[in-house]
């Protein structure tokens, strides 16, 4: 059986979907492939459930630490009450109302397992079709007009640990899906999700244990690690940093026991694996087009698949967004790939102008200057752009300037015994800010205020006018512009 369309797109998360819609809104018609659940990762194993899990625990928190609400809180997070909360945010893994909009918005849902199998043509697997890995041509063939696009994402990475895969670990889907509060939880890993889990677990009762090989959140700010580490070990987590288990053994007792690098032991009733992501590209007929299975893609701009040469496959047909490139592993920048690819096909299929400038509607110029990403830790970190580190490194000549959040009026007021720290990273050439960070209770939207400024390269003179309303954190910006001003000609 075969069928052609202008476009096919493997892979119904949030990204594949973006694109499918953009496709058809240019006046395409789209195939769209999925394995598993319409709606991918971020709905059901990732983003939602993860920030359902923790959003009640944070809520109880913000309460005890403010005089006067303290008073009304007794007791402490209902388990079963946020677990149902995030069945809710997950639709109890039902997929149908992604699928309800997937067919309102003028796509075609195909499910099964895609493989590229040549030049513009994929080929779906379906139990039913008995097509296998090696004999993939039992599937059902689709013929692209234009495009396919790669919009796979990406699965949980298993370190290489001594009887680590024996001992069934958890990845964040059996975490994130879990109707038990395991009593105690191992985590390996020191980043985002691992950071994340930790808070929530600990908050719904977990004795939690957390192995990384560094620090906490090691790609931000210094500042953003050492505040999220303290009020883990303020949770009761046990916080072992510079430490990576060694070998990893799950007894008929059913307990795991984690030797470390130094030669402790740790036990605990499940093992949680936070250690990275890899590609979900290795069972995608990539090797039939030239390209590496089981390897990121690498993209152009408008999200083009490079070859080993470094261009764009012959014909300008294959592209890939979302996890599945490297570019940012965030949704929201997923998306924004989505909606440059998606126009950029169209445009390209419909001969309409090519906008793949700096800064054009076809370019994702964004992945390089201004990725906005919030920690959802207690407190969160939100950052945008550069840390000083990587500012440094890139050979900008920079100027940093700290801010004490708890120092701002509208924060003291916001919580008592405030905590936390604010960061601008200036380019001093261009008199632009390039990165940003805030870490304290409550900072979560101030990001997207940081990320406009960069991605608008607003000059710092001219961001001075952008007065922040009394007594909102939002405050931070004067302080902030002050302290820089105070000691630079371009302010004084
Ligand atoms: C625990 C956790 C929490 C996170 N929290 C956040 C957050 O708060 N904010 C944020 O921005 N990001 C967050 N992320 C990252 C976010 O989940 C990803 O960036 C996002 O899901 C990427 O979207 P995607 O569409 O590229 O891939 P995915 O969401 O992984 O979707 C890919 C889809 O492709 C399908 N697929 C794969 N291969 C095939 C094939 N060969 N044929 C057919 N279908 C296929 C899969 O079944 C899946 O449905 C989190 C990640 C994790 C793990
Ligand atoms: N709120 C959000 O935006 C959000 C939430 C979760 C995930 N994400 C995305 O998911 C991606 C993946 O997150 P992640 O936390 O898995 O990866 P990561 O790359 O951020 O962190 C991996 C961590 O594991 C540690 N590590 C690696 N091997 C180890 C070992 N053998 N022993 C001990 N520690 C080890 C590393 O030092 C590092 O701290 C992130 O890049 C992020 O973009 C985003």
């Amino acid at each position: 059986m075969s069928a052609e369309y202008d476009v096919i797109v493997i892979g119904a998360g949030p990204v594949g979907e973006n694109v499918a819609d953009r496709a058809v809104q240019g006046g395409l018609t789209v195939a769209l492939v999925e394995s598993e659940l319409v709606g991918g990762e971020c709905s059901y194993w990732a983003c939602m459930p993860s920030k359902a899990l923790l959003r009640s625990g944070e809520a109880v928190r913000a309460a005890e630490r403010l005089d006067g609400a303290k008073q009304a809180v007794s007791g402490s997070v209902d388990v079963a009450a946020v677990l149902r909360r995030r069945d809710s945010f997950t639709s109890r893994w039902d997929d149908s109302g992604q699928v309800e909009w997937v067919a309102g918005a003028g796509i075609e849902l195909v499910r099964g397992h895609g493989v590229i199998s040549g030049e513009r043509e994929v080929t779906v697997r379906t139990a039913e079709s008995g097509a296998t890995a090696d004999a993939p041509e039992a599937g059902t063939v689709l013929r692209a007009r234009h495009a396919v696009v790669v919009a796979t994402g990406s699965a949980a990475l298993l370190p290489d640990i001594d009887g680590l895969a024996e001992a069934s670990p958890w990845t964040n889907r059996e975490a994130t899906s879990t109707e038990v509060i395991p009593p105690r939880l191992a985590i390996v890993g020191g980043g985002v999700i691992a950071s994340e889990l930790a808070t929530a677990f600990a908050s719904l009762g977990s004795q939690v244990t957390v192995l990384a090989r560094s620090g906490l959140l090691s790609g931000q700010e210094p500042f953003a690690g050492e505040l999220v580490g303290d009020a883990l070990r303020e949770l009761g987590v046990d916080l072992r940093l510079d430490t990576s288990p060694a070998s990893v053994e799950r007894g008929d007792d059913g307990v795991v026991r984690i030797t470390t690098d130094g030669g402790d032991t740790v036990e605990a009733d499940e093992i949680l694996v936070a250690t990275g992501r890899v590609p979900r590209t290795s069972d995608l007929g990539l090797d039939s087009v030239g390209l590496e299975p089981g390897a990121w893609l690498d993209t152009d701009d408008t999200l083009l698949v490079l070859g080993a040469d470094g261009s764009p496959l012959p014909g300008e047909w294959l592209y890939a967004v979302g996890d599945a490139n490297h570019r940012a592993l965030l949704t929201h920048q997923g998306k924004y790939q989505a909606r440059a690819a998606g126009d950029a096909i169209a445009a390209r299929a419909n001969g309409t102008r090519l906008r793949d400038e700096p800064w054009g509607r076809h370019a994702a110029t964004a992945d390089h200057a201004a990725v906005p990403q919030v920690t959802f830790t207690d407190p969160p970190i939100a950052s945008v752009g550069l840390t000083a580190a990587a500012a440094e490194k890139q050979g900008l000549s920079t100027r940093v300037v700290d801010f004490e959040l708890g120092d701002i009026a509208g924060a003291s007021l916001h919580a008592d015994g405030y905590r936390g720290t604010a960061r601008m990273v200036v380019d001093e050439d261009r008199g632009v800010l390039v990165g940003v960070t805030f870490a304290g209770p409550d900072v979560h939207e101030l990001v997207h205020s940081a990320t406009v400024a960069i991605v608008g390269e607003v000059p710092l003179e001219r961001l001075w006018h952008a007065v922040p309303s009394y007594p909102t954190i939002s405050e931070i910006w004067l302080r902030l512009l002050e302290s820089y001003g105070r000691s630079n000609d371009r302010l004084a």
